[in-house]
Parts: structure tokens; sequence; C-alpha cells
């Protein structure tokens, strides 16, 4: 079997939500479609991914680096021993030729969007969900059958009083989720303190709110508002500093007893084991927030695994930024500790297949051969609209 073409396109992903660092009036995202010489139900077998939400479309290196790569690469080398499906490590290691370690950029993220293309074709041709594929080749043969997710939004956007924060995080409550995340530092400690007040009076108790700073705190700022948040006991305070500076993170670990997340802007193994060793994170109550999709895919994630478990973490740390499905079958196939959702931001993108509800903040998964992009029509719609394929 062989790849016979890959197509990208770019996206809009835009609305005029804002976090505490940027707005996504202008976001795109990377679609990419992997489209191969097996046939299933009488069709070509074509695995589609895209990158996640935050950082914009990677077309040009993609189109100037990565793709080229694969396209003149000997087909054979692209394949399992087997020569029945697609290899996705020996598709990285091709994709990563000529590239020096270090300063991972955003390449990162033009890597991940073909990978989880390719992991999405590889589950298609086996035949089964990816989860299952994941559990039987990378896990322990078991799976989730159901995976805890919360529900992202909260964002600033104009116009938005207390009341209109309220009947969003009461609309998802009523979808399903126990757990909501806000954002919080786009705003003054005051301000923010009355919006989590107002969100509080809906979901009842601060175990159910989890609140996300985007990165945007220097260390005065991130003590002052972890004094402030201590309080309310709170699911989680999410990227309080830069995501880099690991310093900030581990003073802040010795100041807030609650849980606290971060990692979604680390994009290597070599970045989620600096955070694991230097950022002071707590194996017992805290989360590691790393998206495949925009961290060189799930051949990298699975050294990501690797490495926070030899720094004491667990699969179990681990709930991924992004809301995406593949972080979902990871998530059900290698035992994490959640997922993240978006069921109102970045559509289609974000939110699960049509016909699966979440019950008591847990979410089933389809059954259907691949990530699951077919159980979602909007999604695929817009990917194969996009790839014309
Ligand atoms: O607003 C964003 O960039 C998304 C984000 O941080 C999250 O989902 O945790
Ligand atoms: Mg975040």
């Amino acid at each position: 079997m062989k790849i016979i073409d890959i197509r990208d396109a770019v996206v809009p992903i835009s609305s005029p939500i804002r976090n505490a660092f940027i707005d996504f009036s202008k976001m795109t995202a990377s679609v990419v479609a992997v489209v191969t010489d097996v046939v299933r139900d009488g069709k070509p077998v074509v695995g589609y991914g895209f990158n996640s939400n935050g950082r914009y479309a990677a077309s040009g290196l993609l189109n100037e680096r990565f793709l080229p790569r694969l396209r003149e690469a000997d087909p054979e080398s692209l394949v399992n021993e087997a020569g029945d499906n697609l290899d996705p490590a020996r598709i990285w290691s091709t994709m990563m030729t000529n590239e020096k370690p270090g300063g991972h950029g955003e390449r990162s993220v033009a890597v991940g969007v073909v990978d989880m293309a390719v992991w999405d074709a590889v589950a298609k041709i086996a035949g089964q969900p990816l989860y299952k594929h994941l559990a039987d080749t990378c896990g322990d043969g078991t799976h989730d059958n159901s995976v805890f997710v919360y529900a992202a939004g909260g964002y600033y956007y104009p116009g938005k009083d207390d009341a209109r924060l309220q009947e969003e995080m009461r609309r998802y409550r009523d979808m399903g989720y126990e757990v909501v995340k806000m954002k919080i530092g786009g705003a003054s400690l005051e301000e923010d303190l009355r919006r989590i007040e107002a969100v509080l009076d809906v979901v009842g108790e601060g175990r159910y709110l989890a609140v996300d700073a985007n990165g945007r705190f220097d260390l005065h700022t991130a003590l002052a508002y972890a004094e402030a948040l201590k309080p309310y006991n709170l699911f989680w305070y999410e990227e309080a500093g830069d995501p880099l500076d690991f310093q900030l993170q581990a003073e802040l670990s010795k100041v807030y007893p609650g849980p606290m997340a971060t990692g979604e802007n680390l994009f290597s193994h070599q970045d989620a084991r600096n955070l694991a060793r230097y950022g002071g994170m707590r194996p017992d109550r805290d989360w590691l927030q790393f998206d495949c999709a925009l961290s060189y895919g799930l051949v990298e994630y699975l050294r990501i695994l690797k490495a926070i478990e030899a720094e004491g973490f667990t699969s179990r740390n681990c709930v991924p930024h992004g809301g995406h499905q593949l972080s979902l079958n990871i998530a059900a196939g290698l035992k994490l500790g959640g997922n993240e959702s978006y069921p109102e931001v970045f559509a289609p993108f974000g939110g699960f297949a049509d016909n699966i509800r979440v019950e008591n903040g847990h979410v089933g998964l389809p059954q259907a051969p691949g990530i699951g992009f077919e159980q979602k029509s909007a999604l695929i719609r817009t990917m194969r609209t996009a790839t014309e394929t």
C-alpha cells in the first residue's frame, strides 16, 4: 500500500472571542488529507488532520519542507514491515530529515497536522476506531469506555456581561458537562473575581470551575491571583505565567495548594520533560495539557508520556488542550485523565461525534474506524471541501 496524494488547505477558525493574550479574529488552521491506495467500502482510504487551535495555519512550513519530503520519499519507506499499513514513526522521521534539534517553534504544528491525518488513515486501514488500535498497539490492550471532558469557554468578547457569562455556563451544564472553564487575566483582578463569583453562582462549587490566564501574568500578578483564588477551591488554575517560565510555575506551587494546569504551549518531549523537572508541578494534584496536534503529533506524544512518567507523573495527569477527537482517542486508548471540549467555540473543530451525548461530565466514543471525523458531519464536510477529497 502507499500514499498517493497529500493535500493541504487553510481554513478559518476565527471568532470575536478574546483570552488574556490574543483575540481569535484572524485565527486559521491547516487541514491535511492523506490519500492512500487502500480501498475500504469501495472508496480509497483518506486520513484527515487539522492543527487544533491557537496557532495559525502552517502552510508555508508544510509546502516548503514537510510535504515535499514525504512526496520525494520512496513510498515503501513510509509503510510498516508487513507492508500493509502506514508507519507513523517512519513518516515522522522522514518529515524531520535535516531538522536541527531544539527551538521547536511552529514546525511542530506542521508535523502535527500531517501526523493526525496519518493516524486517522492507519486506524481506518486497520478497521478499528483509533482508541482501540492505540490500546492494542501502544497501550495495555484495554481502553476507557468514556472520557472525562470539561467545557472550555468563558471568553471575553464585546458586550459580554456577567449575565451572558452565566447563561453560557448554564448551557454547558445543561449539555451534561460538570466542570466548566473560563478565562481570567484579561481584566482587573477585581473584575475577574466578580466574573468568577457569577459563574460559581451557576455551578455551585469551586470544584466545578477551572480558570485559565493564558500565560498572561508576571510572578507578582500570578501570586496575587493565587492568593485571591485560594479560598474558592477551584478545579484548576491554568497557565498563570509564560509557558517557558518554569521558575514562576515552581514558585506558585509553593504557595497555591490547589490543582494547577499548564503545558498547552510546550511543543516537544524535551520541553515537557523540563516542565516536569523544573516547573514544580505536583503529580498528586496537577494537570499537564500538552496538545499533540500542536506538538509534532501522536508519535511525539508517546515520547512525552514516557518523559513525564520518568519524572513521576502518569498518563492520568494529562488532560490535553485543544478539544479535538485525536486527543479524545488518546485519552480513551492510553488512559489519560480526560480531554478538553469546546461546545460553543472553534466550530466545527470543537466538540465530538454528533450523536454521542455528554453525561455526568463524561463522553463516549464512536465505534467507526479512524479518529471519528466522519461521525461529526460539519467537520468532515469542512475537511472534504477544503481538500476536495
Ligand atoms: O484560548 C485559548 O487559546 C485556548 C486555551 O487556552 C485553552 O483551551 O485552554
Ligand atoms: Mg489554556
